[in-house]
């Protein structure tokens, strides 16, 4: 059976989801859930659709055909919002603010600021937490934008290419620490052009020019191609499901 198929209890469910962007097919015809409480990897080459189906499932992508419902109800529900964290590839962080009021600031949009510790220790903040985010590397803004997200406590946590360009020792930081969120009952859905970040994901969701190539998990791409790089069982799979024409 495939990953997911006999889950109930479902963060996202998308069905036949469809979406134009101008006259190019972003998105065509997918089918895939996301389980709660797991980390769920959204994996393709560049330009394959991850950002428009994380926009579908956020509720801010237009001209989506189809269903999606995000924890039982339709994608983009008012009530909704506060259950949702959507971290986009571009850090959204005000340079001139400290770390810590960065995430004081989204937190007051949520009306509290009771969760601003928290937040800053689950990506391990706490000790630059006083600094300008001007002063910050790469890898500490991708966090603080992280932060700014987790400050609202979501449910459900969208990430996009959050590893992207960071080196080895930080990216397997980021991923114990999502581990630790989804262990603790957040779920996540994580977008990367990188097969080899399928190992640290409960369940993929594998796209291609728009299109499902399949939902799986990394051991059984390894066990259905007998390849042990993923990147040459990700070529495999589109070869042998057509994907690849
Ligand atoms: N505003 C737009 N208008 C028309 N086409 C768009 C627009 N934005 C994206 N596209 C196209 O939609 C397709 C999917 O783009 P999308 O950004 O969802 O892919 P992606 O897998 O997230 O790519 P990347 O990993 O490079 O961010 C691409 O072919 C892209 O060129």
């Amino acid at each position: 059976m495939s990953y997911g198929e006999n889950v109930t209890e479902n963060a996202v469910e998308c069905r036949g989801v469809t979406v134009k962007r101008g006259k190019h097919v972003a998105i065509d015809d997918v089918d895939a859930v996301v389980p709660r409480a797991s980390i769920t990897g959204l994996l393709g080459p560049s330009g394959c659709g991850k950002t428009t189906l994380m926009r579908a499932v956020i509720g801010s992508q237009r001209n989506v055909q189809g269903t999606v419902t995000v924890f039982g109800l339709p994608a983009g529900s008012a009530a909704l919002r506060s259950r949702l964290g959507y971290v986009t590839q571009a850090a959204s962080v005000y340079t001139d603010l400290s770390v810590r009021e960065n995430i004081v600031y989204f937190a007051r949009l949520q009306n509290s600021t009771a969760n601003v510790d928290e937040a800053l220790a689950a990506v391990d903040l706490v000790d630059v937490a006083g600094q300008r985010a001007k002063n910050l590397s790469g890898g500490q803004l991708r966090r603080v934008s992280i932060a700014s997200a987790l400050v609202s406590r979501p449910d459900l946590l969208i990430l996009d290419e959050p590893t992207v360009g960071l080196d080895p020792v930080l990216r397997a930081d980021l991923w114990q620490r999502f581990r630790a969120l989804a262990d603790a009952g957040t779920t996540l859905l994580v977008s990367s052009h990188v097969m080899d970040e399928a190992d640290h994901c409960d369940g993929l969701i594998l796209l291609r020019d728009g299109k499902l190539v399949a939902t799986t998990t990394a051991a059984e791409m390894r066990n259905s191609t007998g390849e042990q790089s993923l990147d040459e069982a990700f070529l495999k799979i589109i070869t042998d499901t057509g994907a690849a024409a």
